[in-house]
């Protein structure tokens, strides 16, 4: 199938990397979300990240605005019947991502396909809920999608063939690259991030170190661009929170257990930058580690 048209649902930081990137490639892309003022923040992050890209010469300046205006936010599903594609983005729970899919069974064209951008789920059971589980399919984009080259393409065991071709197609049009990766809890990438993520935090809770002292142990110990609990608070500790909760019951080993310092940062509602505060605090011009 060719893909033209393309729906965003999500415009968190994920969604509206997503479709920065597709809007890039020359993609029509509708970008959804609850309500007009998410919209309106998402496409200033998005118009601010392409100036650093043309900063930076990876892109002219005037492609910037022809860019944009391939982008059309919008409030609701309903009128997303003419898309080839929807990437949903929404966060990273299971019953909500599922909501959605119904909602779009009733709108979507027949053959459209479904891609979750989810970090963790079953792509399978996700599927299920679509009543087209043969065009669903996981593109696992990373975090800052303008920046990241790998997308984790993940089948669910009813994906088929030129659903997964057509994705493939996708990734190489907006020049990245694609890593194969079976339906297991978090795929690859998450697999080995997260329980690192994990383990800094419990070395934060059992006091192995301050904030500061394991970031930059890790930083210029391992050669790491953020360091563990930076990285942390740029995902989004409800994220990282909701990837461990997969792993752990996924896999129903212990050593995935989140650790209770991360839970109670997610229950204080301290989810990193996107909330101002996490392991570090956001609020002046420079992060300052809250531990
Ligand atoms: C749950 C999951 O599924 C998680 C995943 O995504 S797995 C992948 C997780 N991501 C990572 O591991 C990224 C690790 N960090 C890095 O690679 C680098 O720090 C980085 C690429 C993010 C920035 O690289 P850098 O050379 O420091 O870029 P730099 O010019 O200094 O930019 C730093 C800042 O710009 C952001 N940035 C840079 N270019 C960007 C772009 N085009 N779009 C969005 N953000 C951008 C950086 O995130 C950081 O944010 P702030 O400006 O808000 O502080
Ligand atoms: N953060 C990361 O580093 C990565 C995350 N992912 C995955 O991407 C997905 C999104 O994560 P992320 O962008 O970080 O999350 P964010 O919290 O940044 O954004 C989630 C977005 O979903 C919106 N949303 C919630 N409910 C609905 C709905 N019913 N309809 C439309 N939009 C809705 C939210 O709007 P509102 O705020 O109004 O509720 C918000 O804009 C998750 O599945 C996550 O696992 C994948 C790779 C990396």
């Amino acid at each position: 199938m060719s893909i033209e048209r393309i729906a965003v649902v999500g415009a968190g930081q994920m969604g509206s990397g997503i479709a920065h990137v597709l809007a890039i490639a020359g993609y029509d892309v509708v970008l959804e979300d609850l309500n007009t003022e998410i919209l309106d923040k998402s496409i200033a992050l998005i118009r601010k990240n392409m100036a650093r890209q043309a900063a930076r010469g990876l892109i002219q300046d005037a492609d910037i605005e022809a860019a944009i205006a391939r982008i059309k936010p919008v409030v609701g599903l309903d009128g997303l019947g003419d898309r080839d594609l929807v990437i949903e983005s929404v966060f990273e729970d299971e019953a909500l991502k599922r909501a959605i899919y119904q909602e779009l069974g009733t709108v979507l064209k027949p053959g459209a396909i479904i891609a979750t951008n989810t970090s963790s789920i079953s792509v399978t059971r996700l599927a299920a809920a679509t009543g087209h589980a043969e065009h669903f399919i996981g593109l696992h984009f990373m975090n800052p999608v303008p920046v990241m080259q790998l997308v984790e393409v993940i089948r669910g065991i009813a994906t088929d063939d030129p659903t997964y071709q057509a994705a493939l197609d996708l990734v190489k049009r907006i020049g990245k690259t694609a890593a194969y990766a079976e339906d297991f809890p978090a795929f690859i990438v998450n697999r080995i991030l997260l329980p690192m993520i994990n383990e800094a935090v419990y070395t934060l809770y059992e006091g192995v170190g301050n904030v500061e002292a394991i970031d930059t142990a890790m930083r210029l110990g391992a050669n790491h661009p953020m360091g563990p609990l930076q990285l942390a608070d740029f995902i989004g500790l409800d994220t990282c929170l909701a990837v461990m909760q997969v792993l752990y019951e996924g896999l129903a080993d212990s050593k995935y257990r989140p650790c209770p310092l991360l839970v109670k940062y997610v229950e204080a509602g301290w989810l990193g930058r996107k909330t101002g505060r996490g392991f570090y605090d956001y609020r002046s011009d420079h992060p300052v580690p809250t531990r």
